[in-house]
């Protein structure tokens, strides 16, 4: 594995830093022209790892360099990805720079060895804990606090521990047993970041499904099934499964048919049914009322940027602006299918508070018709106004929980 995976690697930076395109989406083209599996894991653990260390390694650059090279400079790019394998990866100096170099042939080859070499033979390490880029420091400590900014930066620091939801909560205790993890919530097992998912037992007859902790929070709150729920912005699927194996009876909606392709996997992994439908929930609406509604809403996924290091560039401003908006119409729509006396759940795997509390405030005023229902329970996060709001301060002997804003809402009979 050479030069393709570390050019691809840079393009993946590129897409995500200069195009604002989420990691996840810009893989499939980035490394297109790559072999194999192994180089394509290789080009996204390079990409992603300089996205949690980028501050500390630009740190690094331009303590070693006279002038401060441009932050889109070619030379910038290949030493983020030489050094960070150096420093974060466990590469050897030499494989590191041998494989960056023909990258900048023709171009700053000279700078960028020097500096590489500057910086490696001086013995420097990368800090323990990362630093969060400015704005988003800055925008996280208004709204939740200084502290809350230090546990995201211990977060990123730490790959996240794989959760995993079962199918059977009554067999939780089994399961952590036979699997070797921890139990936090019943239904729930905690196993250690970097747990091979398809050689895990159970996998295969689809006992549980990998689903972060606190977004597991959501469909719980609905409990057993109480007639039809339609799941909103349901793919991949994990609260369509929650959903499924509590006794709904489940309308799965999404618009991407990738992710429900996805969805239909993990159904039939977990010998679970649903219907699935494919449709721009802009435009879509159902025949009739429904008893209860889930809408895990599309939003800047700020929350989950333990897994997604790339939120912490791409989330800005605007792009929180655009999601709220989508957020309100769906949300709004949504409020307009279910029975009187019926349950809607909204959730956002977001840290932005215009994506959660503001939203949520939003349509109380919007809609009379509707109120809060206080949450109440062993959930980890549930605020003074009974909405559950969890961050990375949350758990953080236990490995910590993504970012989450949960609200539990009723429409007046
Ligand atoms: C947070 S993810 C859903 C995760 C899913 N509920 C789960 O638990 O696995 C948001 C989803 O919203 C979908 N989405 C975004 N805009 C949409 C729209 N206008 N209509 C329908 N689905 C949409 C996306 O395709 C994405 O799958």
């Amino acid at each position: 594995m050479g030069t393709a995976s570390r050019r691809a690697a840079i393009r993946l930076l590129d897409a995500v830093l200069r195009r604002g395109e989420p990691l996840e989406a810009a893989l499939a083209s980035a490394t297109r022209a790559l072999p194999g599996g192994p180089d394509r894991g290789l080009a996204h653990a390079i990409a992603a790892e300089t996205l949690r260390r980028l501050p500390d390694l630009d740190a690094l650059i331009d303590s070693a360099t006279k002038q401060r090279l441009p932050d889109d400079a070619k030379a910038r790019f290949a030493l983020r990805i030489a050094l960070v394998q150096v420093l974060a990866l466990g590469t050897p100096p030499h494989a590191a720079i041998s494989t960056v170099l023909p990258l900048v042939d023709g171009g700053p080859r000279k700078l960028v060895h020097g500096v590489f070499s500057t910086i490696t033979k001086s013995g420097v390490l990368l800090p323990e804990i990362p630093a969060l880029p400015d704005a988003t420091e800055a925008r996280w400590e208004e709204n939740w606090g200084e502290e809350m900014v230090e546990a995201a930066a211990h977060a990123i620091a730490a790959p996240p521990p794989l959760d995993l939801t079962l199918a059977d909560s009554s067999a939780t205790q089994e399961w952590a047993e036979k699997l070797g993890g921890v139990s936090l919530l019943p239904g729930h097992v905690r196993l250690p970041s970097g747990s091979a998912v398809m050689e895990l037992q159970g996998f295969d007859e689809g006992a549980w499904w990998v689903q972060d902790l606190a977004a597991s929070i959501p469909a719980r709150l609905l409990g057993e099934g109480r007639g039809h729920v339609l799941d909103l912005c349901a793919a991949p699927g994990g609260k369509t499964l929650q959903l499924a194996a509590a006794g709904w009876t489940v309308t799965a909606i999404d618009q991407s048919e990738s992710r429900l392709a996805r969805l239909s996997e993990n159904l039939e992994r977990t010998n679970q049914s649903a219907e699935v439908v494919t449709a721009d929930l802009r435009e879509w609406a159902p025949k009739e009322p429904v008893d209860a509604i889930l809408v895990d809403a599309p939003c800047s996924a700020s929350g989950i940027f333990r897994r997604h290091p790339d939120v912490l560039y791409r989330v800005r401003p605007a792009i929180i602006a655009e999601m709220a908006e989508l957020q309100r119409v769906i949300l709004t729509r949504a409020a307009d299918w279910l029975k009187p006396g019926g349950t809607l759940v909204y959730a956002t795997c977001s840290l932005e508070p215009e994506e959660g509390e503001n939203q949520i405030a939003a349509f109380l005023d919007q809609r009379p018709d509707y109120a809060l229902v206080p949450i109440t329970g062993v959930w980890p996060g549930i605020t003074d106004k009974g909405t559950i709001r969890t961050l990375p301060t949350m758990l953080a002997k236990e490995g910590r929980l993504d970012g989450f804003f949960i609200a539990m809402l009723q429409r007046k009979g």
